[in-house]
């Protein structure tokens, strides 16, 4: 379990992952404007382990989306608040230095911004292809080494329309635990903190749709895409 504390809001005003702009344009004659982040592209990558028959799946902490459930917690305490005409959950309290876990905190669990995701990363090294990119990822994230050559390209897609624009590439890993080198983890001069996840092949598609398992587009997609590809082979009958 995490332990998330002395959290502290500021604006970000210089940053290595992300830049904001605004940019003004004419659509068929429209004046029109629109603010837009400019980031890394990121590769994804679906890994199955033969040996076990799991999809290999990282959790992580995400601050962002930990920030999102804190808007939404402080939304509904101020309202109970105004209701009730007691307690005060405004910003006032940010950067308190109690761990996230208090119910009477304005902070909610940490376990509020963890999420399933697949194994990840940014684009942000310019002398290596994205199957580069990808196999490391495998190897820091989840502790499997496989050959760039055996990533499988799914497909590309952009992974954020309004506000980022940018690119993802997902590929499709077949490992087995004799590919198994590390517990994994991430990069722990980056600060990385993940926790390598098994899902079992035939809960694949009822993980998918459980809405209370936080989880990204990828993981739903890539299962849906592993059901439709390669669900011969492993001969596996899910109800989707
Ligand atoms: O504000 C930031 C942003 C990044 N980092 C560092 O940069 C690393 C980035 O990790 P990496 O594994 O390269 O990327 P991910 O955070 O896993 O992001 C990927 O995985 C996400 C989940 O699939 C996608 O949403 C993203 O587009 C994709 O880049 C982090 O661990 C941190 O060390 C920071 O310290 N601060
Ligand atoms: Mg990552």
């Amino acid at each position: 379990m995490e332990e998330i504390n002395n959290i502290e809001v500021v604006p970000c005003t210089e940053s290595n992952y992300l830049k904001p702009f605004r940019v003004h344009y004419n659509q068929n004659g429209t004046k029109k404007s629109w603010d837009f982040m400019r980031t890394h592209d990121s590769v994804s990558v679906l890994i199955f382990n033969t040996t076990s028959h799991c999809f290999i799946l990282v959790k992580q902490f995400r601050p962002a989306v930990y920030m999102c459930e804190w808007e939404k917690k402080k939304t509904k305490t101020s309202q109970g608040a105004e209701k009730t005409e007691e307690g005060d959950a405004s910003e006032s309290q940010e950067g308190q230095s109690a761990p996230a876990e208090a119910s009477s905190s304005p902070w909610p669990p940490a376990s509020a911004g963890v999420t399933y995701e697949l194994c990840a990363g940014l684009v942000d090294k310019p002398d290596l292809s994205l199957e580069e990119i990808a196999r490391q990822e495998v190897l820091e994230e989840c502790g499997y080494d496989v050959p760039a050559s055996k990533l499988k390209r799914i497909t590309s897609y952009r992974s954020g329309v309004g506000v980022t624009g940018s690119k993802q590439t997902m590929f499709y890993a077949e490992v087995s635990d004799d590919n198994c080198v590390s517990a994994g983890g991430g990069e722990p001069g980056e600060g990385e903190l993940i926790e390598v996840v098994k899902v079992p092949l035939h809960e694949a598609m009822t993980f998918a749709y459980d809405e209370r398992i936080p989880k990204t587009m990828g993981v739903i997609f890539s299962f849906i895409w592993f059901h439709n590809n390669m669900s011969p082979k492993y001969k596996i009958s899910t109800n989707v």
